[in-house]
């Protein structure tokens, strides 16, 4: 493509609810891009407006227009819902026989490059280029955390371009060798960050209901977690010996850790993270499968 910089690219985003938010955000405070430099086309008025004001960047209700001039399109929609963009964005291009298609960065869950591939077919046969990446909602901090699968076609200097694009709102941005990982990614890092609230949610519970004031409790809970989560990044040690760090012999931690255990944590973890990988997959086929 004749853009190389992300800087000098114009961003469309189709869908501009809570990732395509993010990721606008997260772009727009690093200074990775700039707010004319970036259109979402959204079609319910609220995000638009939430998009326009607290972003500044141009909006739209119509795909075709968001994606006239764009050299990367962010699918930023429900999987349930990609088809028909994609299919609508096909057809408007090969109506104005558009030389240079974008390149597609999709991040719909579950959604396969096969299937993208072929919704976004112009009627000449060809096809933009496309990457599939799963992002999550800390790009809005700029401390998301990102990973990528590239389909056919996509050079050396995109997937460079790409990796540009993700480090304007990621801290981690990787490659996966094989796309099934990009679902495995999604039970990970996607959806991480809600079990991560999901905790502190029953962290602070337990401890109101133990008695602990509920905004002291969550302002302790809240706190723990960013310094823990900071000790990971911050420190060279592993998770396991910054618990073995907090757990002295028969003291408080080793009573809680024991009853995780007897709990069947590990469990219930291997379990959870396969439930959002499997739907991932089902996601993926559904939409595949439908006929809107
Ligand atoms: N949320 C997350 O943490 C993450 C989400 N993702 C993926 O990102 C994608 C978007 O998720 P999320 O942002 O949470 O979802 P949202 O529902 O918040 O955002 C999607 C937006 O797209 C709009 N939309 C619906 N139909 C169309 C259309 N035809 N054309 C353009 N826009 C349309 C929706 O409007 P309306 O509300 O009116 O339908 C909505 O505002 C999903 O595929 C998800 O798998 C990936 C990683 C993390
Ligand atoms: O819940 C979902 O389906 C999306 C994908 C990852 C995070 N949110």
């Amino acid at each position: 493509m004749a853009t190389s910089q992300i800087k000098d690219c114009q961003l469309c985003f189709i869908g501009g609810g809570n990732m395509g938010a993010a990721i606008i955000g997260g772009l727009l405070a690093k200074g990775s891009t700039s707010q004319q430099n970036v259109i979402v086309s959204e079609p319910w008025e609220v995000n638009r407006k939430k998009v326009e004001e607290s972003l500044g960047v141009r909006t739209t209700t119509s795909n075709i227009e968001a994606a006239r001039d764009a050299n990367v399109l962010v699918l930023a929609v429900k999987p349930q819902v990609a088809k028909g963009v994609c299919q609508e964005l096909a057809a408007s291009w090969s109506d104005s026989n558009r030389q240079q298609l974008p390149l597609v960065v999709s991040i719909a869950g579950g959604i396969t490059l096969n299937a993208l591939t072929q919704w976004f077919t112009v009627n000449d046969g060809r096809t933009p280029r496309v990457v599939r990446v799963m992002p999550n909602t800390p790009a809005l901090l700029g401390e998301g955390a990102s990973a990528s699968f590239a389909g056919a076609g996509v050079s050396e200097d995109e997937k460079k371009l790409v990796t540009e694009l993700l480090e304007g709102f990621s801290k981690v941005t990787e490659w996966v060798d094989r796309e099934e990982l990009i679902d495995v990614v999604t039970g990970l890092s996607g959806s991480g960050p809600a079990y991560f609230f999901l905790l502190v949610e029953h962290m602070v519970s337990s401890a109101t209901a133990l008695g602990l004031p509920k905004e002291q409790a969550q302002r302790l809970a809240t706190q723990t977690c960013l310094g823990a989560g900071r000790m990971l990044v911050e420190t060279s040690e592993s998770p396991a010996q910054l618990r073995i760090n907090v757990t002295s012999p028969k003291g408080t931690t080793e009573a809680a850790l024991k009853s995780f255990a007897e709990s069947g944590l590990q469990e219930t973890v291997n379990v959870a993270i396969k439930a959002a990988v499997d739907r991932a997959e089902e996601l993926g086929n559904a939409a595949f499968a439908s006929t809107g």
